[in-house]
């Protein structure tokens, strides 16, 4: 991809979300945490990964609201789909990183159509004339119109399930190739509310709930990974897999506690959807690509 797509797009972003200095240019508001990660035995049939041989690693955790506005609302609308970015520290010193959100499925498949998703939608105020440009992308993108209602206001930052949207290739010690999609599901189950409740809760009411909820008793979650079958498309994160497809348990996510000085600690902190381990490589999906440029401009941006 074209670099100046990631350029323009996180352009975009500020134009709709506003210019706030040090903060992401999208998932701006957040709360970062600590916790670990205990590998289950069938994570390591499946990938040669070192974070599947064991014992368990410790991670760095940031949830966070939808769109660049950092005073959001939880309980907003917009603030969907809520976002989990998990950075595992290996045993060999390195890191891996996964990025997920709640949606199961992305509205668009590319960068550049990403790009044009959020140009149509700052061009489609309450006065555009219709059809109005979001409306046009939305006839030749079905996603577009679909995706976002699969993503809902959890009543806990720990009871949403959180979709890895692309997929990614898991590679066994004999080098045999398995793709797949991450899932990681709650083991309390997901919990929506519904919409009038969501929209009264206090602006804050999520990232306030994770550390108390957490220094009680530690949020778990089953990180899973679903397996594409021969023909399933690994280069289109608009369509998900049939639900039949089989899932494998990795393991388990426990997040512990939120960090004394999460506004600080999040900006130090760059999840890369490309940031892997020997045993798990990035698919063709050139969603991957796209999201690993913008997020190095918005990084550099943030970090002036
Ligand atoms: C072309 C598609 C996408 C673009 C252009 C994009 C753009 C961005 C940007 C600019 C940021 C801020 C990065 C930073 O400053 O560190 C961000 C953060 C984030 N994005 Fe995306 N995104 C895309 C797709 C996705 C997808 C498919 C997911 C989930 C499956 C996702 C989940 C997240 C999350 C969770 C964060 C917050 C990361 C953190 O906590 O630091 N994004 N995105």
């Amino acid at each position: 991809q074209d670099s100046s797509t990631a350029e323009q797009t996180i352009d975009v972003m500020n134009t709709l979300f506003g210019k706030h200095p040090g903060k992401r240019a999208n998932h701006a508001k957040g709360v970062v945490a600590e916790g670990s990660f205990t590998p289950s035995a069938d994570a390591a049939r499946i990938s040669k990964a070192s974070l599947f041989a064991g014992p368990a690693v410790p991670v760095t955790i940031r949830f966070s609201d939808a769109t660049g506005v950092p005073t959001i609302p939880d309980g907003s609308a917009n603030a969907n789909p809520h976002g989990m970015a998990l950075k595992f520290r290996l045993s060999d010193g390195s890191d891996m990183d996964v990025v997920l959100n709640a949606l199961a499925f992305f509205p668009v498949a590319t960068g550049e159509d990403f790009r044009d998703l959020l140009k149509a939608v700052s061009e489609s105020g309450p006065d555009a004339k219709k059809p109005t440009a979001l409306e046009r992308f939305v006839a030749t993108h079905p996603a577009a119109a679909t995706a976002g209602a699969t993503a809902k206001t959890p009543s806990s930052l720990a009871r949403q399930t959180y979709h890895g949207v692309n997929a990614f290739i898991f590679v066994d010690k004999d080098g045999k190739r398995q793709p797949f999609r991450f899932r990681v599901v709650p083991v309390e189950g997901q919990e929506i509310l519904p919409d009038e409740e969501a929209a009264k809760r206090e602006p804050n009411y999520l990232m306030d709930e994770i550390g108390p909820r957490v220094a009680k008793e530690p949020a778990k979650f089953r990180v899973l990974a679903q397996l594409a079958e021969a023909g399933d498309p690994t280069n289109d994160a608009t369509k998900p897999w049939p639900e039949s497809r089989k899932t494998v348990d990795l393991g388990t996510l426990s997040v512990s506690k939120v960090v004394a000085d999460s506004a600080e600690a999040e900006k130090a902190l760059l999840f890369m959807p490309n940031a892997l381990t020997d045993g798990i490589e990035v698919s063709d999906d050139p969603l991957i690509d796209a999201r690993v440029q913008a997020y190095a401009v918005s990084f550099s941006r943030r970090a002036q």
